[in-house]
């Protein structure tokens, strides 16, 4: 990326990392609705030109730089609440609301960092579209890998009727053995987040060209935690499922050739 634009995704990634420690790091325990307020009203502070530290001041700038707009950080904020809430999901449908909040969001925030590519045909709905997907799609692999660990903290990020259906109950899940049943419904949901990258991977072709290789690299980086769980025949239970340094670094030069690909114009549009 364009050192600008660098600067710029750092400040969003501490702005979401700090969210996030608010209801997942060492304060936590004291983390009221209330303090999430607070950190909100902090937000529309910077946001109006007013930040409270400086690392605010960091995004402050960005937000000056970018246009980007504030309603995917006080969506993330709510996911916070909703965290703060529940911890089950009845459906699908739940679980996405949750994910869009959580991680849905970093994609709408950062699309007007990475620019679209100014000989893009693509709708901006489009792009956005695949943005969103890639945020949903790092989430549900997130829960996938953790789903020991946060089974340790009583949470199960799980759409409950799946769960029903391949005949498995939260006892299972605290259980933590992995039986066919667990392996049938981890295929099923590994192939969900599969459909979303799918998904996502259409819309990295029509960023600005500098942008295209990091989110390549990302996405392909956090897509093979999947095989990895897959490799790990299904333990997400005891096993934290990785990708080994050296998968990373071949990685890179893959992502690097898919960031060639122009996006579609005029010609590539009207070849179907
Ligand atoms: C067209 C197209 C494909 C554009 C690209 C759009 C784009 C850059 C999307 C980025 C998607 C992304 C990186 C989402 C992060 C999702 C995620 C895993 C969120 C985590 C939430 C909380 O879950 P949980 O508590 O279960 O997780 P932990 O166990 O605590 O880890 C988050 C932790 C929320 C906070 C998110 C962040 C800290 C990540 C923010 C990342 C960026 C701003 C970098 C984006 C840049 C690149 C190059 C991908
Ligand atoms: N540069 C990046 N590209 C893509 N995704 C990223 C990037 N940085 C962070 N993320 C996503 O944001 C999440 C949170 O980031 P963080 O750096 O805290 O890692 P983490 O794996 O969650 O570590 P921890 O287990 O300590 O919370 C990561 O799990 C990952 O999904
Ligand atoms: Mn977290």
């Amino acid at each position: 990326m364009t050192p600008e634009r660098r600067r710029a995704i750092w400040a969003i990634y501490v702005w979401c990392r700090r969210t996030d420690e608010l209801v997942d790091g060492p304060n936590a325990p004291h983390i009221t609705p209330t303090a999430l307020d607070r950190w909100e009203a902090r937000l529309e502070d910077l946001f109006n030109g007013r930040p409270f530290d400086m690392l605010d001041a960091a995004l402050a700038n960005t937000v000056n730089k970018f246009p980007v707009n504030i309603q995917p950080f006080k969506d993330m904020i709510e996911g916070m609440r909703m965290d703060l809430r529940k911890s089950r999901y009845k459906n699908f449908d739940e679980l996405y609301l949750y994910c869009y909040y959580v991680a849905g969001t970093v994609g709408l925030m950062s699309v007007p960092v990475m620019g679209i590519a100014p000989e893009s045909l693509a709708s901006t709905e489009s792009v956005y579209n695949a943005a969103l997907a890639l945020g949903i799609a790092n989430q549900l692999t997130n829960i996938l890998r953790d789903v020991g660990e946060d089974a340790q903290r009583g949470r199960i990020y799980l759409p409950q009727d799946e769960l029903a259906q391949e005949g498995l109950s939260d006892e299972d899940i605290f259980s933590g053995k992995v039986t066919d049943k667990w392996r049938n419904f981890m295929k099923k949901q590994i192939k969900r987040a599969r459909m979303l990258f799918h998904e996502a991977e259409k819309g990295v072709k029509e960023l600005n060209a500098s942008s295209r290789w990091p989110v390549s690299a990302s996405l392909m980086l956090y897509k093979q935690i999947l095989d990895e769980i897959e490799a790990n025949d299904y333990n997400n239970f005891t096993k934290r499922a990785y990708v080994s340094k050296a998968k990373k670094l071949i990685a890179l030069p893959v992502a690097y050739v898919r960031s060639l690909v122009a996006p579609s114009t005029i010609s590539s549009s009207h070849r179907n």
